[in-house]
């Protein structure tokens, strides 16, 4: 997003924004405040359409407080959107893709304008920070462009061939991308805009028809970039917004051999079981998962100590932990250790926890009930098995009594421990000493996730930090953030082995011809 000023808001930029956001924020908020308790639809078909079962989408800050009340949408209304997306599927891949393209730009620039509408929502819905909320929203309005800028520099993905050496002949060769048919994107609730958002877009933009369908969270945030596309007048079918159950509605949707390809962002294993599942199909279609994360930061005795302290308390506990990206793990030489862990703790006490539409609060609640328990039992576990450094118990005086606050917590755990491995996905951070960098690099790789890693040291040792660690973005040396915080086009994000499937980074070079399958053309004329 591109202010008045000369600002431009990305997860990098966040912490210094210009007074101008605030004020724009604090207009959005008094807005969103009128329009509570509303029943909204899901879109299927280019119309609102209404369950006979609804779910309540509550704010994790205030949990009295009703955001809206959604549609829990059955199997019934999975067929209807995918039969809608199948029917406005020859007419949409068969439009000219520069028509494609100034569509989804539209609806880009529409969330542009609204941008503080949605991050609003956002932070009521998921409990992220102003900045974070409008950052996510930013991000998808840059996710939307960019699959745009991608379709239009490969010239709509056709390439001219060699001319096959026939004699008597003229034989020339030329491979078109095409789209495959309809689309499922699956959307996880801490990125509910940028993970819904930018996988339709790209979907979109190749020619697919989608059907989205977001966590029960976060409906509300995934309806305003629903709002956005029919808007800018996206035809009916093209898109279809489905709300409802993982387990039933998104089950559902598996299930149905419509589906040419799917999007699944999530847990690893949701991810896992959606790939078993598609995989019993006639043929095998693409199944793109972008999964979770146990992302590592390693610390040298070269590092710049307080780079390394603000980089990985941001990363640790930006949306409270609940990031793929978040730093979880903590690997620091033995001769920075104490110095290093003292600050660290220090910056981790100075963060301010609060109602995430506050301009001064940092923390917001964990999403729900679920994670609430899951940080008490880890907290547990951590006492008991650990030593904690800061932190480990939830708070509840006050206004903290009406949601899912939890303190940040660094704790000190033996390697061996399960929790080294396992994805928490609340604000909790382990941290270990080291001797020898080999070893701390392969304590880094001995996980089943892949996607985001840091580096603080010198810049040789960065250089072999590079080399050597399994992940799929990886940073050297950035205060702004450890593990977290990509941008489309500057950092395209996407995770190896047990946290993503396609090798290519969303917001990348590669990613959006992961969207359409190739055709070749051979055109023979004699003479
Ligand atoms: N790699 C990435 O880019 C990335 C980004 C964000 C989040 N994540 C991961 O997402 C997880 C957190 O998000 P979450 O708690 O919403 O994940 P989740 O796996 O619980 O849910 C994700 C989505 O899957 C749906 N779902 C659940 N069961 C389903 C089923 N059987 N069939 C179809 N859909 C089903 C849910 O309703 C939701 O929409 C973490 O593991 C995090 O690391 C990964
Ligand atoms: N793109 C975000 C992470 C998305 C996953 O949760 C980041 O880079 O921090």
């Amino acid at each position: 997003m591109a202010a008045e000023s000369s600002f431009t808001l990305t997860y990098a930029t966040m912490f210094n924004p210009p007074e101008e956001l605030h004020t724009r924020y604090d207009e959005a908020l008094a807005r969103f405040k009128r329009n509570l308790g509303k029943d909204h639809g899901m879109i299927i078909d280019g119309k609102d359409v209404f369950a006979a079962e609804k779910f309540e989408d509550r704010n994790p800050a205030n949990t009295d407080e009703v955001l809206g009340l959604f549609q829990k949408g059955n199997a019934e209304h999975a067929n209807a959107a995918l039969a809608a997306a199948r029917r406005a599927f020859p007419k949409w891949s068969h439009m000219k893709w520069q028509d494609r393209v100034a569509l989804v730009r539209k609806a880009a620039d529409l969330m542009n304008d609204r941008l503080f509408d949605i991050g609003v929502v956002m932070s009521s819905e998921v409990g992220k920070n102003r900045m974070e909320a409008l950052g996510d929203a930013a991000e998808t309005v840059a996710l939307f462009r960019y699959a745009c800028d991608r379709m239009e520099i490969n010239n709509g993905f056709t390439v001219k061939l060699g001319t096959d050496p026939l004699i008597g002949f003229e034989s020339t060769n030329e491979s078109v991308l095409r789209p495959y048919g309809v689309w499922l994107v699956i959307s996880p609730f801490n990125f509910p805009a940028a993970l819904t958002g930018g996988p339709t877009a790209s979907a979109l933009v190749a020619g697919n028809t989608v059907v989205m369908k977001p966590a029960t969270d976060t409906p509300w945030t995934a309806r305003l970039i629903a709002e956005c596309l029919r808007d800018a007048g996206v035809p009916e079918g093209v898109f279809n917004y489905v709300t409802g159950p993982g387990s039933t509605l998104g089950q559902a949707l598996i299930e149905n051999p419509e589906i040419d390809g799917i999007t699944f962002t999530g847990s690893y294993d949701v991810g896992m079981k959606i790939y078993r599942d598609f995989g019993s199909s006639r043929w095998v279609r693409p199944t793109i998962l972008e999964l979770g994360g146990k992302n590592p930061a390693i610390v040298t005795q070269n590092a710049n100590l307080e780079d390394a302290a603000i980089g990985i308390t941001r990363s640790a506990f930006g949306l409270q932990g609940q990031k793929c990206s978040a730093c979880s793990r903590v690997l620091i030489h033995e001769s920075v250790y104490d110095q290093l862990v003292s600050r660290m703790v220090e910056l981790t006490n100075k963060f301010t926890i609060g109602d995430p539409t506050d301009r001064s609060v940092y923390l917001g609640p964990v999403v729900n009930k679920g994670s609430y328990r899951d940080y008490q039992g880890f907290s547990e576990e951590l006492h008991q098995d650990g030593h904690i450094l800061t932190g480990g118990k939830i708070l509840i005086e006050g206004e903290y009594g009406k949601g899912y606050f939890c303190a940040p917590t660094l704790a000190e755990l033996p390697f061996t421990h399960r929790l080294w491995q396992h994805e928490m996905f609340v604000p909790i951070t382990t941290v270990g000493k080291y001797s020898d960098l080999n070893e701390a690099m392969k304590i880094a790789n001995e996980v089943s996730y892949g996607l985001t890693a840091g580096f603080y040291g010198s810049e040789d040792e960065r250089e072999w930090f590079y080399d050597n660690i399994q992940a799929g973005v990886t940073y050297g040396n950035r205060p702004q953030g450890a593990t977290t915080g990509a941008w489309p086009g500057f950092q395209p994000f996407g995770g190896w082995k047990g946290s993503g499937s396609s090798g290519k980074n969303s917001g990348g070079v590669y990613y959006l011809q992961l969207y359409m399958h190739e055709q070749i053309r051979n055109r023979v004329r004699r003479g």
